[in-house]
């Protein structure tokens, strides 16, 4: 999600990208119990249950309710200073569920595994920081993953919802547990390419996503390796002879492949409905499509550009356009796509308009240094990113991304559109 906004370098343009708080102590000594509400709400939405207002119950070990497992509430502990709860492993988050281990943080808050006693089960449970707007945000997530579950008749690829309550002042989201991210995937395997068979699998299924979405007009806004999640962990290791990192045993290279290519998209904090005005900054820097950046306005095809750009970091190994400045970034697209519109850039808005020159990008003169320079001369056409890594397919999958990264969004591939594409059609030879 993005939420927490901070002035990208150089300091000269509008553009913020999300802060990622550097990694906390998690596990602090138990400080004195203070004075509390002690009042959570819990509302079921997994399972078909009722979509009702939130039961109110009270969180302290001998009030609670027939029914509920009667195990101590943890002590009460402040939250860390960026509004973060405090907990130590085993302990409770309600009388439901059991934390045993911590697996991400993210802008919003930190997500842990934990048993849940009623449907025996584990579950991701997002515990989102006490701090008002993060709690605001929540709140339309919940909304959003609660609209996504009320239509997913056939699996939507979109996390499931089980549960949500307020717990000590934070909201808590209950997800169904999922595996690692591509991107966790993708550094486990020293950023060796996935084979092109499964980058088409994981591509069909990212695109049904998103044309779920689009058709309930919603607009994720966040598409990126770090948000897409394998359904499972289980994985084999094959022998990769293009690859040098060995192994110490027998001096045969492995890289790892999932056992299922089943994914599902998560974070559905930043989503946007289709009605609201939509001009701000959104998506992470490296997905971002060129109108977001030329403040020409947003819509559905903002996520069609972030799903191009995943797709040629799934094959490369690599995020495509690896930047963190604008001018850069334009050039880089440029470099890897071929010139811009004139009629986009000369409707730059007037934050972009210091990239635009006579009509076209201000590059290199108006680069920050040399090293900027080269970094987008280091870069190849796309043509010949695609037929670097892939073996077979490249002439659809080459054709395929220029549709998804038009610059111009009204020509950009819609979801259904990209889903009728030979890429996925054509009768290749699957091996996922
Ligand atoms: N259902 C799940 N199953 C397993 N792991 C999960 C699940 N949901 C989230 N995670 C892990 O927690 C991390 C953070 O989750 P999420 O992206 O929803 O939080 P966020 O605060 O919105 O993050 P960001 O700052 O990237 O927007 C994910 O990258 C993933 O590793």
């Amino acid at each position: 999600m993005e939420m927490d906004y901070v002035t990208e370098f150089p300091l000269s343009h509008i553009d913020r990208r999300p802060r990622k708080r550097p990694r906390i102590a998690w596990d602090v000594p138990q400080g004195h119990p203070k004075a509390q509400s002690g009042i959570y709400y819990e509302q079921d939405v997994g399972n078909g249950t009722s979509f009702g207002p939130p039961r109110v119950l009270p969180d302290h070990p001998s009030l609670f309710v027939k029914g509920l497992t009667q195990k101590g509430s943890p002590p009460w502990r402040d939250d860390d200073k960026d509004g973060h709860y405090m907990f130590a492993l085993g302990e409770n988050l309600t009388s439901r569920y059991k934390i045993h281990r911590k697996i991400g943080e993210g802008t919003f808050g930190q997500v842990l595994e934990c048993w849940d006693r009623e449907t025996k089960e584990m579950v991701a449970i997002k515990v989102v920081r006490s701090i008002k707007k993060y709690r605001e945000a929540a709140m339309i997530e919940v909304d959003v993953l609660q609209l996504l579950g009320k239509y997913d008749r056939n699996g939507s690829r979109c996390v499931q919802i089980r549960n949500w309550f307020d717990y000590r002042n934070h909201i808590c989201i209950v997800f169904e547990m999922l595996g690692p991210s591509l991107y966790d995937f993708l550094r486990k395997n020293n950023y060796r390419p996935f084979p092109v068979d499964l980058v088409r699998e994981l591509g069909r299924q990212l695109l049904e996503c998103v044309a779920f979405m689009h058709d309930m007009r919603l607009i994720h806004t966040d598409l990126k390796p770090e948000n897409i999640l394998f359904v499972s962990s289980e994985y084999v290791k094959v022998p990769d002879y293009k690859f040098t990192s060995r192994s110490p045993k027998d001096g045969t290279c492995y890289k790892r492949l999932p056992k299922s290519s089943a994914i599902k998209v998560i974070d559905f904090g930043s989503t946007a409905y289709d009605h609201q005005e939509h001009n701000y900054i959104v998506s992470t820097r490296h997905y971002r499509a060129p109108e977001v950046i030329l403040g020409l306005g947003w819509s559905y095809p903002c996520d069609i550009w972030s799903v191009g750009c995943i797709l040629v970091e799934l094959c490369s190994g690599e995020a495509l356009f690896q930047t963190h400045e604008n001018l850069e970034h334009l050039a880089m697209m440029e470099r890897v796509l071929g010139p811009f519109p004139q009629h986009m850039l000369r409707r730059a808005d007037r934050h972009a308009e210091k990239y635009v020159r006579r009509g076209r990008l201000d590059w290199p003169e108006g680069a920050t240094s040399r090293e900027s320079i080269k970094a987008v001369l280091k870069l190849h056409r796309l043509q010949n990113i695609v037929m670097q890594h892939v073996d077979h397919s490249a002439g659809d999958l080459i054709d395929l991304l220029q549709g998804l990264l038009r610059y111009d969004p009204s020509n950009r591939l819609t979801a259904p559109e990209a889903l009728r594409h030979p890429f996925f059609t054509r009768d290749h030879f699957r091996r996922f």
